[in-house]
């Protein structure tokens, strides 16, 4: 079930923060996140009451920014009025540098010191920043003693993340740490199976399984090759096969090792494909075919990188997250609709592979 979206002053969480569809009914347990999810539903139907901090590790693309959301969205839910902060830890970075610039620390500290519900995302990223450490530090003290509910991801357990001062690291460990491992082949397939159906769009199992048994260690990617296959279905209005499959996907079955990926190559690539400057890619022009080159940019980004919405919105000239996002989202349903589109976005996926 999809959240009803809040709007306006009622509304109890910066929307829209949180993605509509990372909710609980459409993550996939399995071996690898069972425990994960029990946490995070736990946490979600009892903030505070049971585990905190939670804290949620593990690689790239495994569902953590999932989990945080279901939770943001299940007590928003169930519990009006309760105040849900969804953050990545580089929008907090950046509120904290512009508070001391503007002189609006006070407003800063309202704005995550009053909430019941706060969620930090990509944890990791605080590594050798001391400021920012400590100021989180007095963040979560004034929250726990408030017995409000903190939920924390990151790519690595506390005690991995160097640089880490001792004071917030065994904070981090008071409550409950977990992890996401990579998810087992039953459950690539479930998830694969989950998605085509809440798409509408029928995918003959061999090709599921051809997916779930070739892409392992990342659900984003399971993801983007199920947009690529469903893609080519629509647009050819054909039903597919496990042969076709192959095809769409030959850059992924066959491409071993992707080639270490820098912004500055995809950049490049987008504008040698769409014959603009890089300059003008991440620059504030708005023109329709700008525009569309620098979300298929954004795609890349996302399918190729495992970089997080804010820090693609940032290779973009300093764009939100939720341009990031709504780029993303345009480019998968453009890639279902328009045949250019599809053709542009799965030539550079393989040039950019090194196919
Ligand atoms: N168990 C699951 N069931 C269904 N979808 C999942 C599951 N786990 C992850 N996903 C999907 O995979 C994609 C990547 O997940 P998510 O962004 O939560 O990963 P992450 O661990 O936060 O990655 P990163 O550290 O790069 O931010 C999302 O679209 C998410 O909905």
């Amino acid at each position: 079930m999809v959240p009803r979206p809040l709007h306006g002053k009622g509304a109890n969480v910066d929307l829209p923060s949180l993605n509509p569809r990372y909710v609980f009914d459409a993550f996939v347990i399995g071996a690898s996140n069972r425990f994960a999810h029990a946490a995070a539903q736990r946490v979600a139907e009892m903030p505070a009451a049971s585990y905190n901090p939670l804290f949620i590790h593990g690689d790239s693309g495994l569902g953590k920014t999932h989990l945080l959301h279901a939770i943001g969205h299940y007590v928003i839910e169930n519990f009006p009025g309760r105040r849900v902060r969804y953050v990545s830890t580089e929008t907090f970075m950046n509120d904290f540098v512009d508070a001391i610039r503007n002189s609006s620390q006070s407003t800063f500290k309202r704005r995550y010191r009053d909430c019941e519900v706060l969620l930090v995302d990509d944890i990791q990223f605080m590594e050798g920043k001391e400021g920012l450490q400590e100021e989180f530090f007095h963040t979560f003290n004034t929250l726990y003693e408030g017995s409000k509910q903190i939920v924390l991801s990151s790519d690595r357990h506390p005690r991995s993340i160097a640089t880490l001062e001792d004071r917030l690291r065994s904070r981090f460990e008071w409550g409950l740490i977990t992890d996401v491992q990579p998810p087992e082949l039953e459950t690539r397939l479930a998830i694969l199976r989950k998605k085509a159906e809440s798409e509408h769009t029928p995918i003959p199992d061999e090709v599921l399984e051809l997916i779930a048994a070739n892409v392992r260690d990342n659900i984003r990617e399971l993801e983007g090759a199920l947009i690529r296959v469903s893609a080519f279905a629509s647009l050819n209005r054909a039903t597919l096969t496990r042969a076709t499959a192959e095809q769409v996907l030959a850059d992924i079955l066959d491409a071993g090792r992707p080639r270490q990926l820098t912004p500055a190559i995809i950049l490049q690539e987008v504008s040698d494909a769409f014959g603009f400057s890089v300059e003008e890619l991440i620059g504030p022009k708005r023109q329709r075919p700008l525009v569309r080159a620098r979300q298929i940019g954004m795609y890349l980004f996302r399918d190729l990188t495992e970089y997080s919405y804010p820090a693609i919105g940032r290779e973009f000239g300093g764009r939100d997250h939720t341009t990031v996002i709504h780029a993303v989202e345009k480019v998968t349903t453009f890639m279902k609709e328009d045949r250019q589109t599809y053709d542009q976005v799965t030539d550079l996926l393989a040039k950019l592979r090194g196919a």
